[in-house]
């Protein structure tokens, strides 16, 4: 399975602390953020870099720099833009495009409302980002598209993956490597997942929550 669960002793840590049923909004804002910070880490471990000279303090030093292809950060609306400042705190000049979905209480599938790419996808690495990875039908939709706009390297960062969501996107995408800080157990009878954090969107922005136990 393309998924590697990012078991760190800070995430697990933190990943804890966002799942209290009493965490404030402020918290759960914070904890999103760090976490998606220490996904980008692992997450860019093989990047390209190149060797170049400057000039130090002592004279000539050979130093490295990024050289591979640059990155674009797909936050899908809205839970996916609680992860947005921890990703760009590592790498600041990425690019974001932005895929605004909603799943469909009902049918659980993810309707489109919003795709604002960036330019040359082809020549980029996608890094989608976004709290829950729960049947999976948001995420297979984003990756739809980014291909159809041309990327063909793509990476996805969760905070939190059910085992269902996991086996769709490896199924239809093989390809795209997950990054989480926890699998966890199983999605109940309304495709929210076990242990899971509850509603993200909800948390992150303040809204009223729609938790269903
Ligand atoms: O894997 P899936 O079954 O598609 O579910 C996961 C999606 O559901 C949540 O977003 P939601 O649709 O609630 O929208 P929001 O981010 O605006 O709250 C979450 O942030 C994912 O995008
Ligand atoms: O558990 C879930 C599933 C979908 N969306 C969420 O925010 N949480
Ligand atoms: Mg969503």
């Amino acid at each position: 399975m393309n998924v590697k669960e990012i078991r760190h002793p800070l995430i697990r840590h933190k990943l804890g602390l966002m799942r209290r049923a009493d965490i404030s909004t402020k918290n759960f804002r914070e904890l999103a953020q760090e976490v998606a910070s220490l996904l980008t880490y692992e997450a860019t471990q093989d990047m390209a870099v190149e060797e170049h000279s400057i000039q130090g303090w002592c004279g000539e030093v050979q130093v490295e720099k990024l050289s591979g292809k640059k990155v674009t950060v797909v936050p899908i609306l809205r839970a996916g833009l609680g992860m947005l400042d921890g990703v760009l705190s590592l790498i600041p000049s990425a690019k974001v495009s932005v895929i605004g979905l909603v799943r469909n209480e009902q049918t659980l599938e993810a309707d489109t409302y919003l795709e604002k790419l960036v330019g040359n996808m082809n020549q980029r690495l996608a890094l989608i980002i976004d709290p829950m990875l729960a049947t999976g039908g948001s995420m297979v939709a984003t990756i739809d598209m980014l291909k159809r706009a041309g990327a063909r390297e793509i990476r996805a960062l969760v905070l939190v993956a059910a085992p269902e969501g996991i086996a769709r996107v490896n199924a239809t995408h093989p390809d795209v490597q997950i990054y989480t800080a926890s699998i966890d157990e199983r999605l109940n009878e309304h495709g929210y997942i076990i242990p899971g954090l509850g509603d993200a969107g909800d948390k992150i922005f303040g809204t009223k929550q729609k938790d269903v136990q």
